[in-house]
This record gives structure tokens, sequence and C-alpha cells, in this order.
């Protein structure tokens, strides 16, 4: 029997792809799991290494990427990012809705691969409101602040091209984002509840 569909997430830096996930996660226990990335950004207070990411060094990270460990990886404001071919298996071999979080870089590349997941886009309602909520959240300094803004721009632009996404979700409202996103997933969610 084949497996559920991966989920990919996407979207700019801020738009609210972690709280999203983080709660569909929580309000159905046992259903999802995360594919953790690799990444040499520092961690932010309250994240763990190995939950969050494997936080990591540029050295070990490259050569992880030249031994084929990576399905995809990519450079994001400056670091470097990358799905490796274990965070994936660990959840796949658990018949679990594995949920890749990557940049429009990262969508590109899993075209590439036999993976099939459904692709979702989580959009800001504008670049103005993006930016009050990466202020807010307070984890930036002021250049990777203006990194993730100046990507967030060719994200948005990019994330209209029509085939890239299965469904862009504009998240104004939090409660309507995540009923959006639930519906979406109704069909993959009941696969995994039924096969339990
Ligand atoms: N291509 C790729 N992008 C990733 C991966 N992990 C995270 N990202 C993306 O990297 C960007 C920055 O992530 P992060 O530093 O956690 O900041 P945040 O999205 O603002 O919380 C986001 O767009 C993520 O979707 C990965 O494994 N591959
Ligand atoms: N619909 C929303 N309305 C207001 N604030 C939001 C909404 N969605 C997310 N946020 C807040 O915006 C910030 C960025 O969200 P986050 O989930 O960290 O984004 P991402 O994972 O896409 O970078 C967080 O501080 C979060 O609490």
């Amino acid at each position: 029997m084949s497996g559920p569909r991966p989920l990919v997430l996407s979207g700019p830096s801020g738009a609210g792809k972690s709280t999203l996930m983080k709660r569909l996660m929580k309000e159905h226990e046992g259903v999802f799991g995360f594919s953790v990335s690799h990444t040499t950004r520092s961690p932010r207070p309250g994240e763990e290494n190995g939950k969050d990411y494997h936080f990591t060094t540029r050295e070990a990270m490259e050569e992880g990427i030249s031994r084929g460990d990576f399905i995809e990886n990519a450079e994001f404001s400056g670091n470097l990012y990358g799905t490796s071919k274990a965070a994936i298996e660990d959840v796949l071999a658990k018949n679990l809705i594995c949920i890749l979080d990557v940049d429009i870089q990262g969508v590109k590349r899993i075209k590439d691969t036999d993976l099939n997941p459904i692709y979702i886009s989580i959009q800001p309602p504008s670049m103005e409101i993006l930016e009050k909520r990466l202020r807010d959240r307070q984890t930036e300094t002021e250049e990777s602040l203006q990194k993730r803004l100046d990507a967030a721009r060719i994200d948005m632009e990019l994330s209209k091209e029509p085939g890239v996404f299965d469904i862009v979700i504009i998240n104004d409202d939090l409660e309507r984002a995540y009923e959006e996103l639930k519906d979406v997933l109704t069909e993959e969610i009941n696969k995994v509840r039924e096969a339990q």
C-alpha cells in the first residue's frame, strides 16, 4: 500500500508556516511527521536541535551534500538549509504525512524528485504586514530582516506562477487560514487515520 502524500509548505519567512504547521500537528496527533531540515543558522531561543532543525556547520553540511545525503539544499539569507534523505525516510517509514517546510528553491528542486507531495504556499496579506510580523517576532537582526524581505518579494512573485503550487493560502485571519489548510488535507488525514 502506498503511504499518504507528503506536504510541502512554502512561502516567505514570517508568513506563518510554523504557526500553522505546529497547530496542525498538535490537533492531529499521530498523523503528521516533520521533516527536520539541516541548517547552518544559529538556533533561536526555544529551538531544539534535532526537533526544529539539525543545527550544523557549513563544513559538515557541505560534506553531507557531496556525499549525496540531501534531496535538496539551498542558500537562504546567508545560510545553508537542506532536506536530508534520512529526515524524510524517518517519517515515511511510520506512514505519516511528511511535512517539509522549504523555501521556493526547495520547492523547485523537490519537483525533480519522485516525492509527489501536495504543494502549499502560505502568503502574507501584504509586504507591510509581513514586515510587522517579522519585527514583532523579534528573532531577526536588521540585516537578516532585510534579507528575508528581499527574498519575500521574489517568493511572492514566483508563487503566482501557474502550476507551482496546488494552493496558495493567504494568512490574514489565522483561524480562516488554518481551516483552509485543514480542508485541503482532509483526504490525506483520513487515509492515515483509517490505516491506524
Ligand atoms: N530549501 C530549503 N529551505 C528550507 C529548509 N528548511 C527551512 N527552509 C526555509 O528557509 C527559510 C528560513 O527558515 P528559518 O531560518 O527557519 O526562518 P523562518 O522561516 O522565518 O522561521 C524559510 O523559507 C524556510 O522555509 C530546507 O531544508 N530546504
Ligand atoms: N494570521 C496571523 N495573524 C497575526 N500574526 C500571525 C499570524 N500568523 C502568524 N503570525 C505571527 O507572525 C510571526 C511569523 O509567523 P511564523 O509562523 O513564525 O512564520 P514562518 O514560519 O512562515 O516564518 C509569528 O510571530 C506568528 O505568531
